[in-house]
């Protein structure tokens, strides 16, 4: 896996951002295959009730003009006229103004053989006229007689409205004429038509306060049932045909309507999807806020302090705020403290058994050699002179004849002593360097410094008066000193140094012991310093 994608926080960021893409995807689907259908079926069913509504407007108009035409009909001097008893009938009642107060395009009468009796109405050009039967001038009536026929014939006692798409859209009612208040025979029948004027369309919008149309339509063009079409966002098409005469043509209501309950529902539904999806991207971006502050944070802390550990010599502190959780994070934090407490310990340990002498606690000879390195080093950048010492024992093999072994340790024990009390410079080291060997090292120490600090160490040795019965040297401990100097600008490194105190050394003990020898012909050396 690629570096950035290993980190946790990436990685919770990607799976929380999936989910949430997700859960809007779902949001999305749920809305295009649930809400969406019941939003537009809701508004099918708006614009089916809104063509009902028009249409039981068109059927209120159908019933105003059959109580008109029942008006008409079952009138005593109608039925009289019909009979042909009554002449005066047409100039007391047939005028334009009883029409144009009707809104009526015509009105026939025909009697009971079903022959025009007399038409009133206006013909194609608007022209009032008023005739007998369909002839000149009134022919132009012919084609709606001739359109009745079938009407007359299947002629029942009810009364009868129906639209009409040819020649002109229109409303007709037919009645048989009846006396008014006594049952009798039909004398005939009375039929008017009221045109569907633009007027009368305007009327019937402002009647349901629909933006409607009325169309005649050929039968073969129409369709069965209610259509619907939205033409744009806000606006919606709907049609509704109804049945005319003559059969081969339909009567078409177009209205068009507004999509307001469609955009009020789509408004709230895209609210809720706006803030369902706002809540979800909060809710993500608080989950990963909680994420980062209550568990990658600290987890990077831990990672931070575990680097410390690897790079710095001491244990570093871990954060004091993960040790105060009281969660799984502050276990882990306060047994990984633990843990790492517990190695520097062990680490330390060991160190301090690798450096030092099990049985003197002075420094051992890894320890002596690093430092005395390091001296040389400082050395040079200084330019101060590097000093050693080397001690030995006299006669330490027949110390340990006569006293045993584990005086022979107490003594080398009481001899550290001695060289640590009394050797007190801060970076002075005194370190047991073999079996009864001992050997000191003086940075930025002069010969002649080093000879006296020798020289002062072998009588506090002396001081000590440690008895040393067979000792042909005297009759106590003693020891001598080998010194050798180095000046850093020289080629002197630390082996020619331990060989030149070791050379001294060796010119000690040859000189009588107890006592301090350096060697002359060291490039350093200033003088052997033989003790007395
Ligand atoms: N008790 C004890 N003795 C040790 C230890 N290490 C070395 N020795 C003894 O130190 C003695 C050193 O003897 P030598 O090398 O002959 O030197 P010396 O007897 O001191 O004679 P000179 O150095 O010539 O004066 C040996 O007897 C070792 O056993 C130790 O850790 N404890």
């Amino acid at each position: 896996m690629p570096r950035t994608f290993a980190s946790l926080r990436l990685r919770f960021l990607l799976a929380l951002g999936g989910v949430l893409c997700l859960a809007l995807l779902a949001l999305v689907l749920v809305a295009r295959y649930q809400i969406m259908p019941i939003l537009l079926e809701d508004e099918e069913q708006f614009a089916g009730s809104e063509l009902d509504r028009a249409e039981r407007a068109i059927g209120s108009e159908l019933g105003h003009m059959r109580r008109v035409v029942e008006d008409w009909a079952w009138w005593d001097d109608t039925y009289q006229f019909v009979l042909g008893e009554r002449p005066e009938y047409v100039d007391s009642n047939l005028y334009q103004s009883t029409l144009e107060t009707l809104d009526l395009k015509m009105m026939i009468f025909f009697d009971a053989q079903h022959r025009p009796v007399w038409v009133a109405g206006f013909d194609e050009d608007g022209e009032f006229t008023s005739c007998n039967g369909s002839k000149t001038p009134c022919h132009w009536v012919v084609s709606y007689i001739d359109a009745m026929q079938s009407k007359l014939e299947r002629q029942s006692d009810e009364t009868q409205t129906w639209l009409l798409a040819s020649p002109d859209m229109a409303m007709a009612s037919m009645s048989g004429i009846y006396r008014s208040h006594e049952t009798s025979p039909s004398a005939g029948s009375l039929l008017m038509v009221r045109p569907l004027s633009t007027s009368w369309i305007e009327q019937l919008r402002d009647t349901t306060g629909i933006e409607l149309d009325v169309n005649s339509v050929s039968n073969s063009n129409a369709d069965a049932n209610d259509n619907l079409r939205r033409v744009s966002s806000t606006r919606m098409a709907a049609s509704r045909t109804l049945d005319a005469m003559p059969d081969d043509h339909l009567i078409r209501v177009d209205a068009l309507l507004p999509r307001q309950r469609y955009q009020a529902s789509l408004e709230t539904f895209r609210f809720a999807l706006y803030w369902t999806s706002g809540v979800l991207i909060v809710t993500l971006l608080i989950v990963l806020w909680l994420l980062e502050s209550i568990v990658l944070a600290p987890i990077r802390q831990l990672s931070r302090f575990t680097q410390r550990v690897h790079l710095e010599a001491a244990p570093p502190p871990m954060p004091a705020h993960l040790l105060a959780r009281r969660d799984e994070i502050g276990t882990l934090a306060q047994e990984f403290r633990d843990l790492v407490d517990h190695h520097y310990q062990q680490s330390s340990l060991l160190l301090e058994l690798s450096q030092h002498d099990s049985l003197t606690g002075l420094a051992n000879r890894r320890l002596f050699d690093q430092r005395l390195e390091q001296a040389l080093h400082s050395a040079q950048a200084s330019g101060h002179q590097v000093s050693a010492l080397m001690i030995d024992i006299d006669h330490f093999k027949l110390y340990n004849d006569y006293y045993g072994h584990l005086a022979g340790d107490d003594c080398l024990i009481a001899l550290a002593e001695c060289m640590q009390q009394h050797l007190g410079g801060k970076r002075i080291l005194a370190a047991r360097t073999g079996g009864e060997e001992f050997s000191v090292l003086m940075p930025d120490t002069s010969l002649q410094a080093a000879m006296l600090q020798a020289e002062s160490l072998r009588l506090a040795i002396e001081a000590r008066a440690l008895p040393h019965a067979t000792s042909p040297t005297a009759p106590h401990l003693t020891v001598s000193i080998g010194v050798a100097s180095c000046h850093p600008t020289g080629l002197d490194d630390a082996v020619s140094l331990m060989q030149a105190a070791d050379q001294a050394l060796y010119r000690a003990k040859e000189s009588g012991r107890n006592r301090v020898a350096t060697i002359p012909g060291h490039r350093h050396a200033t003088t052997t310093a033989p003790s007395q």
